[in-house]
């Protein structure tokens, strides 16, 4: 387990990420919750191909394998699926599929769901958000050159809404942070559900960030 992030709302229950998306930590840090990281590795297969469904249950499974290993600690887990219709869209496993997948959102809508799990020691919560994203329509030029960039390829769907791949987005409807990966309206909800402290102690934290 990696050393604890510090944070202002100390006192809670320990807190533990189970994800080694730098994105997730990186909006856990923005909370003030203090927590560690611990990789869950990949979840089992699923059961289910529905979009929704498939986020929870993957965000559950990976909060429940590293609850396993850390007794009383309250594990956040999170998976984000990325679908046009019915056809999911993961990881590209290259520049080529990257482009692909850029073809097919091209002018198109599709949806972002991302799961959140909190597993505690005496309550599991899982929840979905869901955000619908569309692209502009793109010229062979452009998605030439967006997979060239080698952004889109650790993240589903293949483009990253928070860097470079914001260029390609015309419309986002839904919360900003579920397309990310980590929807803080639901995080901030069961955190606190799950007797975790979040923003209690918010000048402390105004005061050590600084202004932006
Ligand atoms: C659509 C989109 C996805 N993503 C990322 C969020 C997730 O990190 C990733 C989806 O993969 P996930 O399987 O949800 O997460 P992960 O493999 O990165 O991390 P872990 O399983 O350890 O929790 O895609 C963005 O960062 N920006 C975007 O615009």
């Amino acid at each position: 387990m990696s050393e604890p992030v510090p944070g202002v709302d100390a006192g809670g229950p320990t807190v533990v990420l189970a994800s080694g998306s730098p994105r997730r930590r990186e909006l856990l840090t923005l909370l003030g919750v203090p927590f560690t990281v611990q990789v869950s590795g990949d979840p089992e297969e699923s059961v289910t191909q529905e979009p929704a469904a498939l986020a929870g249950e993957l965000a559950l499974q990976k909060a429940r394998t590293v609850a396993r290993e850390i007794p009383g600690a309250v594990v956040i887990g999170s998976d984000t699926v990325v679908a046009l219709g019915s056809r999911l869209l993961g990881k590209p496993t290259d520049a080529d599929e990257n482009a692909a997948f850029l073809r097919l959102l091209s002018g198109r809508t599709h949806q972002v769901y991302t799961g959140v799990a909190v597993v505690g020691p005496d309550r599991e919560d899982t929840e979905v958000a869901r955000a619908d994203v569309t692209f502009r329509s793109l010229s062979p030029a452009e998605i030439a050159h967006y997979a060239a960039s080698g952004e889109g390829l650790d993240k589903a769907g293949g483009y990253g809404i928070q860097a470079l791949g914001m260029a390609l987005v015309e419309r986002v409807e839904g919360e900003y942070s579920t397309v990310v990966g980590f929807p803080l309206s639901v995080v901030i909800r069961r955190l606190r559900a799950a007797g975790v402290p979040v923003w209690n102690d918010l000048r402390g934290h105004v005061a050590e960030a600084g202004p932006a």
